[in-house]
């Protein structure tokens, strides 16, 4: 069971300072938006780059980016330890997971709310990890889409015992956080839950019991 906090709701402004308020947690997760794929903008690779030097942190990344085939494999090299493209948006997902691991990187894919599993089927060989986006991505502070559960059901059971992650993003907090772990997430992003909590840590290691304890019943 693993807490990704998302800094997009962070003050972007004083990112390492950010960071250092969520030592807890066992990724960072770096939403990369392209105002393309999706109608904002975010951060890119300069950021990034400079973020690596001030965490020891892995670096989840999630890029919401047209052209993943061309800019995902960089992230790679600049030493992210898990690099996630979107399934809609690659032009040729097999040859750019295969990339990613070549590099060093676990390679991840996301599906909008509205893929459906089987679009990763045939691939599961070649990814360490799927991300479920719960919400419509592109913005932090939306509400958690619940018609996403039987798709988490439904990608766990197309996975039976191989070892691949699968990731919630979007939406999850204290209230939803036991309803994707039930269903079969053990990866869990979250962005405004933990960055407007008083204590990010705090709410992280909270967030992180409520996991573990849904997934015991
Ligand atoms: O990918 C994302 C949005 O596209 C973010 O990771 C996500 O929205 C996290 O923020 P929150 O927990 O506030 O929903
Ligand atoms: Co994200």
């Amino acid at each position: 069971m693993k807490i990704t906090p998302s800094i997009l709701n962070a003050d972007l402004a004083n990112l390492a300072s950010e960071v250092g308020r969520i030592s807890n947690a066992d990724m960072v997760h770096v939403d990369v938006m392209d105002g393309h794929f999706v109608p904002n903008l975010s951060i890119g690779l300069p950021v990034v780059e400079s973020l690596l030097k001030h965490t020891d942190l892995p670096l989840d990344m999630h890029l919401m980016i047209e052209s993943p085939d061309v800019w995902a494999p960089q992230y790679a090299e600049a030493g992210a330890q898990s690099v996630t493209f979107h399934i809609e948006a690659a032009r040729a997902p097999v040859r750019l997971a295969r990339e990613l691991r070549r590099l060093g990187a676990r390679s991840s894919a996301a599906l909008n709310p509205a893929t459906p599993v089987e679009s990763v089927a045939t691939m599961l060989d070649e990814v360490d990890m799927v991300l479920l986006m719960t919400v419509e991505p592109g913005f932090g502070g939306q509400k958690f889409l619940d018609l996403v559960l039987p798709k988490i059901r439904q990608l766990r059971k197309l996975i039976g015992s191989r070892d691949i992650s699968v990731q919630v993003d979007g939406g999850v907090s204290t209230e939803t956080i036991e309803r994707c772990a039930e269903a079969g997430a053990d990866v869990f992003v979250a962005g405004s839950a933990v960055y407007r909590a008083e204590d990010p840590n705090a709410m992280v290691d909270e967030l992180r019991a409520l996991a573990v304890r849904a997934c015991s019943h």
